[in-house]
């Protein structure tokens, strides 16, 4: 949403628009009649990390930090009239409540929790052709990032704790919103698609699903469109009154999708957060090449919209490793610091970063990658070692994108960007260069929540114009094939494999190789 204005009807007031993240919630107002972002606030959350590959949040701070946002936005403008509500959230991540009190049931298994490993590994060694089934039905991996296990894990431990199983409600963070705001059980079906429960070609939860993870659906959301009539705020919230409605629900990967207008093949976006998501509107719900996933982008007006999607486990994660491993000096930011570092220098000189921390996302989903730093001399600069950090983050890019393009069935003109690192005007332009083709950076920190506001608009009679990119990258001409080539001997060595086999073209014979080795690599093996 821009300072551009809407067309249409213009119904007075604002739309108020919720980004819950990993780190913060945002809360954003948006004119009804403008389309300008009039007043915008955050409340920051907090993540543990109680064991190796345990990442828990508070469920209740979620939601108070929620309250917090929401608070803050609206003293800013306190005679708005609030119309509506958008909600973008984080996605995969799990909370379990008791449907009597309202209160959370133990913490928040994050979406980088991967304490169901060794469960995952166990079902796909127990039921051969499960892992097959899921990517079929769902257009996901079996892999421990996502929803279904973790609810297993949230509903196994609330009931030994006591809680009577017809007392258990479970869902992602958008079902755990909307059920303190409007007392419903209900989720959208972009965050559904990221459960491994939700049947893609029928939209529903599916019984095959339910049972391999052996969860009974009583304990599930409802999956709505999109644009579903979610209900009403049941209290007063601070300044807002009782009886807002929930105008729209999106996914926050999703909600930034929608936000830059992606909504038809051929265009798509990377959101530079913690890690990265790319994604791609598709024609139909499945058959995406192999480590890319196929997910219900919205569903909107009655019909789903299907994107390809790749996520990339460690991107912002990495530059923030990257900086404070080089001593950030005090009062710089991280990022700034790696920018500064990174534009002394033409190139890495041959250093190479694989940020493989907890292993590799797409398109590779091997878990028994490790951290990698190569080509590293006694000559190796800090800036150097600052450029190969973003180069990191751009290759990763590179190599979903390269991935989700190699059955030819798509191509992405330009690749719109939002998130954190697009600030660094270095990575962005390694980025173009790598990939061949120009880049349109947002504008605005906030594209999941104007996204949310975008979509909550329309359902007011508000349609709402594009937003404008803030920058626009092209790609300068550069040989750029050398570079790839070191990135994907770095790869294969992060992974424990021959150079020859670098490619992610490589990956399914890769997987079954690997598949003979330790329980840990089994999500390697799950991914079909
Ligand atoms: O909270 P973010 O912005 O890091 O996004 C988390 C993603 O939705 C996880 O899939």
């Amino acid at each position: 949403m821009t300072s551009q204005g809407q067309t249409g009807r213009s119904p007075g007031g604002a739309l108020l628009a919720l980004d819950q993240g990993t780190t913060n919630t945002k809360a954003v107002l948006v004119d009804a009649t403008t389309g300008a972002v009039t007043a915008q606030a955050s409340s920051p959350t907090s993540i543990a990390f109680p064991a190796p590959g345990w990442v828990e949040q508070d469920a209740e701070q979620l939601w108070t930090a929620t309250l917090t946002a929401v608070e803050r936005c609206l003293e800013q403008a306190p005679e708005v009239r609030v119309l509506g509500i958008g909600i973008s959230s984080q996605r995969e991540t799990a909370v379990c409540w008791s449907r009597s009190t309202g209160r959370a049931l133990g913490p928040a298994l994050g979406w980088q929790d991967a304490r169901t490993a060794a469960w995952c590994a166990d079902l796909a060694e127990r039921e051969p052709g499960a892992a097959a089934t899921i990517r079929r039905r769902t257009g996901l991996s079996l892999d421990p990032m996502f929803s279904a296990p973790k609810f297993r894990a949230a509903i196994d431990a609330a009931s030994a704790a006591g809680a009577p199983l017809s007392d258990i409600a479970v869902g992602t963070v958008d079902a755990w919103l909307l059920w303190r705001l409007t007392g419903r059980h209900v989720t959208d079906l972009g965050n559904a698609s990221r459960t491994l429960l939700l049947d893609l070609p029928s939209l529903r939860w599916h019984d095959e699903l339910l049972s391999l993870f052996g969860i009974d659906p009583v304990h599930l959301p409802e999956p709505c469109p999109s644009d579903a009539s979610f209900g009403v705020t049941t209290e007063c919230l601070g300044r807002m009154p009782a009886g807002v409605p929930v105008l729209a629900v999106l996914a926050d990967s999703h909600a930034a999708l929608y936000h830059h207008g992606c909504t038809v093949p051929g265009t798509g976006k990377a959101t530079y957060g913690t890690g990265t998501s790319v994604m791609s509107p598709t024609a139909d719900a499945g058959g995406a090449p192999h480590g890319i996933a196929t997910t219900v982008a919205w569903h909107v007006a009655g019909r789903p919209t299907y994107a390809r999607e790749g996520n990339i486990v460690a991107s912002g994660s990495a530059l923030d490793w990257m900086a404070s491993t080089l001593g950030v000096p005090e009062g710089t930011a991280g990022g700034a610091y790696l920018e500064a570092l990174a534009t002394g220098v033409p190139d890495s000189g041959g250093a190479c970063f694989v940020p493989a921390f907890s292993g590799l996302g797409a398109p590779y989903w091997d878990r028994s990658a490790v951290g990698v730093l190569s080509g590293v001399t006694a000559g190796t600069t800090r800036g150097q070692l600052a450029r190969a950090a973003l180069e990191a983050v751009a290759h990763q890019v590179a190599d979903v994108v390269e991935a989700m393009e190699s059955d030819g069935s798509t191509r992405i003109g330009t690749l719109h960007a939002d998130g954190g690192a697009t600030a660094s005007g270095t990575l962005m332009q390694i980025q173009s260069d790598l990939l061949g083709r120009p880049l349109d950076v947002a504008s605005s920190p906030a594209a999941s929540a104007l996204g949310a506001a975008r979509l909550a608009a329309e359902q007011l009679g508000v349609a709402v114009p594009v937003a404008t990119p803030g920058r626009h990258v092209t790609p300068h001409p550069c040989a750029v094939d050398d570079r790839r080539r070191a990135w994907s001997q770095a790869i294969a060595r992060s992974r424990g494999l021959p150079v020859s086999q670098a490619h992610p073209a490589n990956s399914e014979q890769t997987s079954q190789q690997t598949s003979q080795q330790t329980s840990e690599q089994i999500t390697e093996r799950n991914h079909p």
